[in-house]
């Protein structure tokens, strides 16, 4: 049985919206019924048009936990970095009522991205066994597939263990990264896709058809309970 879906919107502005209104009704279910709910957010254009959706949706962010799902290895208050984005777009308006997990920066004394990832991992405060990590995973996606800082046919898409790792020769710089990995993604409830543009047509159609993630690494990207493609009508243009 598959919990895959997809619900196509008139343009990226609507697809944002929605996705973020969706997000907020999860986190908002989750925190009614355990307390507290725990969001991976995601960069991008479209992710960041989420995030900034998201900062006008209702949502009890004094019991939620954000996580960013990738993050570029490089110093803190480097422009590239997608916390800075991130905080522009909703973080900033929301003060320090949610709690929020950056992933390290490099510095002059930790610029090893491996380690930077293991320190990451140890710190995790990861539920047991099989547990839900995430309970909404929003992603962007590149046009060939890439989720987080997965990237087709390298290890970071490889990795069936650990739940983060660094990435070295990223094929989109800056080269180096830090990711959580499919195994950690597959640990979300709810797994949102967003996409839009007729360029991310074919990594769609390959997501939602079920291809192998080694080769369309956002195929990888399920949730335990539901996974929901968000797409304009360039993203959706080669479904049927
Ligand atoms: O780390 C990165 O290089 C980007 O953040 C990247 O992963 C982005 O999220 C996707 O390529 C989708 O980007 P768009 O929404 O801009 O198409």
């Amino acid at each position: 049985m598959t919990n895959l879906s997809h619900v196509v919107h008139t343009d990226s502005e609507a697809l944002a919206s929605a996705a973020a209104r969706a997000a907020a009704e999860l986190l908002s279910a989750r925190i009614a019924a355990a307390g507290r709910a725990t969001l991976s957010l995601t960069g991008g254009s479209v992710g960041i048009k989420t995030a900034a959706a998201l900062a006008g949706e209702t949502v009890d962010w004094d019991r939620v936990t954000i996580y960013f799902g990738d993050e570029r290895f490089v110093a803190a208050d480097h422009p590239e970095r997608n916390d800075g984005q991130l905080d522009e777009a909703l973080l900033d308006s929301l003060g320090d009522r949610p709690t929020v997990h950056r992933w390290p920066a490099r510095t002059a004394r930790e610029d090893d991205v491996d380690a930077a990832a293991a320190r990451f991992l140890e710190a995790l405060d990861v539920p047991d066994g099989e547990q839900p990590i995430f309970d909404v995973t929003i992603l962007g996606m590149g046009p060939e597939g890439h989720v987080d800082s997965i990237f087709p046919h390298t290890p970071a898409v490889a990795e069936t263990e650990r739940l983060v790792v660094g990435v070295r020769d990223c094929p989109k710089p800056p080269p180096e990264r830090l990711t959580f990995t499919l195994p950690a993604v597959r640990r979300s409830r709810h797994v949102l896709v967003i996409a839009a543009g007729e360029g991310k047509a074919e990594a769609v159609a390959e997501g939602l058809g079920g291809a192998s993630p080694s080769d369309w690494p956002v195929a990888g990207a399920v949730g335990v309970e539901s996974t929901t493609y968000h797409l304009d009508e360039g993203a959706a243009s080669a479904l049927d």
